[in-house]
């Protein structure tokens, strides 16, 4: 069973699914085995190569234990982004991405089973698993021999993604062993009850989309409770396939992640951690994070708090900063309704002492809704447009704008003054900084950045995205291109308008924190 974005035990389809199995004895198998597998076409996983088993590179040179990860051959192309070259994922969601997954193989070991974690392809993953269990093919002549009952995935909506299920479909075909796609249930609104019957259907703007909802705070299903208990592990799991070598802690997940990071730094001169910063994120990946914090944001009352993201002030703390859980599905939306839910309604004890406890919908738990639709919507809408997401011309198409290339020593230049946060603009370099250093910005502070790249330096918009990409703690390929686009001005329903952001007293303090600058030196 390879996982992928549903590193949790509550409202978890397949393993709901299982457990049920197993309580009324109809499970058709006596084993599972979780497989997670980082992908090497989204982090770089070289950290990983293992001298012990490299022996001769492509040159004929012997690769030996003295030469760092990053020269030792990887079969698989390095995890950079297309336009701009940036590794794809940074050391911020690196350390929180492999923090999730292993708080889910806790969770899975605390009830019967545990994970086997792999870096490479999931489809080689795959075929090595399969190969050791059809005992002695390929590279395994000590594997064992057992019968596969068959592979269950969930289905998600990225181009990569699809591509990834169909090699699974092929390479498990080949194997004759079946293939079930279960349906992704992290979002709200269930795809089950939605009327759209083909993508072509779903509406161009999200107000339309909205109105096709209804009652929001009546529309998600119910999240599913965690299982019990689940069949083990295979007696024998097979080893990660060479070149690699994976570690069996959790330090040495985040060491092979972030080491080729730090060994081809991207910012030549680097922003530093100013002091007195204060982080927005400095929380922990994992499902029992997760809930830890919505509980926390619940009883302290920041739910009802919750602001428009797209007004205010930069830096302001009024949001809920769950985003980075739910895009790796260590919490699903309609677990953060459901808690919602009980709250607006005195369920439970869960902020009883705050402010709108047991007195309905507030403004603050409506926006929550709202802003957990968008993700939604925006999900729909790679599903509708596909690859038409990562082009330059949008879901739009348009064709009109004459976008700058960084094929001239002035653009490229300005592509480095923006990635070290040195545009010589106050704001723009604070929240380039913040997101820099902490792998978090405000919504607000991500459009104001997003559309000075797109329209102001009128730069190929994807390579300030793929910046973002390699900063974000929460990249989530449907919220982050979608938003990008609509920044961008190339999505539907556009926005056009350069955002003012006036240096009020508030935004002042926000760019010191971030730029160490004296109030003096931008007045
Ligand atoms: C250029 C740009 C890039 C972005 N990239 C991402 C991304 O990679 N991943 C991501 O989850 N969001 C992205 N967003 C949307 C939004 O900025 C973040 O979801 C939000 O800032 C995360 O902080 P939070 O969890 O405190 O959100 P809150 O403001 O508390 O909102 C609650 C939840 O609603 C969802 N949400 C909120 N705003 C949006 C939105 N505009 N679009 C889609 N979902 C939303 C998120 O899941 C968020 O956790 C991006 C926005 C812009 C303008």
């Amino acid at each position: 069973m390879p996982i992928r974005r549903e590193l949790r035990l509550t409202d978890n389809p397949i393993l709901h699914h299982t457990s049920e199995l197993l309580s009324k004895d109809r499970a058709p198998f006596t084993h599972l085995l979780p497989v997670y597998v980082f992908p090497a076409r989204q982090v770089e996983i070289c950290g990983f190569l293992s001298s012990e088993v490299v022996g001769k590179n492509q040159t004929g040179d012997i690769t030996g234990a003295s030469k760092s990860s990053t020269e030792l051959e990887s079969p698989y192309p390095p995890a950079r982004s297309v336009v701009g070259q940036f590794p794809r994922c940074g050391p911020h969601r690196a350390k929180f991405w492999a923090e999730s997954v292993w708080d889910f193989k806790s969770s899975l070991e605390s009830i019967g089973s545990g994970l086997a974690i792999r870096v490479g392809r999931i489809d080689d993953i795959l075929e090595d698993i399969i190969n050791y269990y059809k005992a002695g093919k390929g590279n395994h002549a000590a594997g064992v021999k057992c019968e596969i009952v068959g592979v269950w995935i969930t289905a998600e909506e990225g181009v990569a993604e699809k591509t990834d299920e169909r090699n699974v479909f092929r390479v498990a075909g080949i194997k004759g062993v079946n293939v079930r796609v279960w349906k992704d249930e992290k979002f709200l609104v269930d795809d089950r009850d939605l009327p759209y019957m083909t993508p072509k259907a779903i509406p161009d703007t999200f107000s339309e989309f909205k109105k096709t909802i209804g009652s929001l705070r009546d529309a998600p299903r119910k999240a599913l409770p965690p299982p019990d208990m689940l069949p083990p592990l295979p007696t024998r799991v097979p080893p990660q396939p060479e070149p690699f070598k994976v570690p069996d802690t959790l330090g040495g997940w985040i060491l092979g992640l972030s080491k080729p990071l730090k060994e081809n730094p991207v910012a030549m001169i680097a922003p530093e951690y100013p002091t007195g910063a204060k982080s927005q994120h400095t929380y922990h990946g994992g499902e029992a994070y997760a809930l830890e914090h919505l509980e926390n944001i619940i009883s302290s009352g920041t739910v009802c708090a919750f602001r428009d993201p797209r007004a205010g002030p930069l830096g302001e703390d009024h949001n809920t900063k769950l985003a980075a859980w739910l895009a790796l599905g260590c919490l699903t939306a309609r677990q953060v309704h459901e808690y919602l839910i009980a709250f607006e309604e005195g369920k439970t004890q869960l902020g009883q002492c705050s402010k709108g406890y047991a007195e309905g919908e507030n403004k603050g738990t409506a926006g929550i809704r709202t802003e957990l639709l968008w993700r939604d919507y925006l999900r729909l809408c790679t599903r509708k447009y596909g690859c038409k997401l990562f082009r330059l011309e949008g879901f739009k198409g348009e064709l009109n704008f004459q976008w700058k290339h960084a094929d001239n020593e002035k653009v490229k230049q300005q592509v480095q003054n923006f990635i070290e946060g040195n545009t010589g603009n106050p704001i723009i370099d604070a929240v380039l900084r913040e997101m820099y250093l902490t792998g978090y910005t405000s919504d607000r502070g991500r459009d104001v950045v997003a559309k000075y790249f797109a329209k102001q330096l009128g730069i190929d918009w994807r390579i300030g995205a793929e910046w973002f990409e390699y900063c974000l703690v929460d990249y989530d390929v449907s919220g982050f291109w979608g938003n990008w686009q609509y920044c961008a001005g190339v999505g539907n329903d556009p926005s056009w308008e350069v955002p003012s952001v006036k240096m009020e007293e508030v935004q002042e303090k926000y760019v010191r924190q971030w730029t160490a600058m004296e109030s003096k030196e931008y007045h």
